[in-house]
């Protein structure tokens, strides 16, 4: 099926999310979709996949112009959409979740599961997705969900099927045989809109390349470019992707993270004992897929979410159960009655236990702000 956007705008009150966007993907074709964050690629998907209503412009299906006024229009025409957060009830089964929303009755009204538990066995056998029909969507991982998506927008016939940055929450072996599943849809006939800005996987999966900056179409490439042209135009400027620094040269260990554990409202451990030390002057990455525990490292060392147990010390202080204003060097020195009416009510849903350090002296004048 041909896909043809035509000077799609969005706005958002003044702010012009998609400007006049034309964009055509070809049957059978894998149509990378890059520019960074906050672009308008989302938007422009959104509004194919019915979500959106656009300001102005056109939709054309093989020439034929169509309307839609939600998802359900979208997914009957043959468009699906894997979304960036999935869209899976955690305690339905595989079936279940490809059903639900397209549900088969029998005589008397029945649901039949029978029906979908077949159509799941039959598309994850031909693209190799190994799903097991009856597998509880919680207990499978990331990657497989994802391939529940996918089966999902399959089942419904989905000629057009649209990936919204589907690699963020992969691992690389997981990316790998996410673009292996790309190949295989598209030789099958189906055309993939791949949204996302990492390069290297455009390169290895498009076969075109459309670049979207600030709501506007900038250009399109072919997959032979290099990530340097592809880098400048998503930024609009020359950028380098070689390592041009001069190696750090760190002082002492100044903050400290020891045995950090974070449990969510389910009592359920999503940073488990974390340690690290940050010296003056250094950089600390914290790499990892997305969804495996950084927001929640961040917020509970800035004391947004309490943590279960372990220690974090700036300059020797222990910051732990600080509320966020009290661990700020800069909030150091108010009265501890502030603190606990400040952190009372900004913080109220969780239970929290005061450092002795938000109630005491304030810290040499040097620690400011010097990490
Ligand atoms: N519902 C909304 N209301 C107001 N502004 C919005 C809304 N959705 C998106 N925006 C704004 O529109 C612009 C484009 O956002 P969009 O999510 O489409 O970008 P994107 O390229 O998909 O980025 P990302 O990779 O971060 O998802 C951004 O400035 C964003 O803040």
């Amino acid at each position: 099926m041909k896909l043809e956007l035509q000077g799609i705008t969005k706005r958002f009150g003044p702010l012009v999310a998609n400007d006049s966007i034309d964009l055509v993907i070809e049957p059978a074709e894998i149509h990378a979709l890059l520019g960074e964050n906050g672009a308008g690629k989302s938007t422009l998907m959104n509004v194919l996949f019915g979500l959106y209503t656009a300001d102005e412009g056109k939709i054309l299906l093989d020439g034929e112009e169509r309307t839609f006024r939600g998802p359900r229009d979208a997914l009957a025409a043959g468009i699906g959409m894997v979304h960036q957060h999935f869209m899976l009830v955690p305690v339905f089964t595989v079936a279940e979740s490809v059903m639900l929303g397209h549900e088969d009755v029998r005589g008397g009204g029945l649901l039949d599961l029978e029906t979908a538990r077949r159509r799941v066995k039959e598309l994850s056998d031909r693209f190799g997705f190994g799903l097991d029909p009856d597998a509880v969507v919680e207990d499978l991982p990331v990657g497989v969900q994802q391939r529940v998506e996918i089966v999902k927008a399959l089942a419904r016939e989905a000629k057009v099927l649209i990936l919204d940055e589907p690699t963020a929450v992969l691992t690389p072996q997981e990316t790998d045989d996410l673009i292996e599943i790309m190949r295989q849809l598209k030789d099958a006939g189906t055309s993939i809109v791949f949204i996302t800005h990492k390069l290297r996987e455009v390169k290895a999966v498009a076969d075109s390349i459309t670049v979207i900056r600030r709501g506007a179409v900038v250009g399109t490439a072919e997959p032979s470019a290099s990530e340097n042209e592809l880098a400048e135009l998503m930024v609009g400027r020359a950028v380098s992707l070689g390592l041009d620094k001069a190696v750090a040269e760190p002082g002492e260990e100044t903050f400290v993270v020891e045995g950090l554990t974070v449990r969510d409202a389910t009592d359920q451990t999503v940073v488990d004992d974390v340690s690290f030390a940050v010296a003056r002057g250094e950089i600390l990455a914290v790499a990892g897929v997305q969804g495996n525990g950084q927001t929640e490292l961040t917020e509970a060392i800035l004391g947004v979410l309490p943590s279960a147990a372990g220690s974090v010390t700036l300059e020797g202080r222990e910051l732990r159960g600080c509320a966020p204003t009290r661990c700020s060097p800069r909030a150091w020195g108010s009265s501890p009655r502030t603190a606990r009416s400040t952190a009372s009510s900004s913080t109220s849903r969780w239970r929290r236990t005061w450092c002795s350090t938000c109630t005491t002296r304030s810290p040499s004048p040097k620690a400011s702000g010097s990490t």
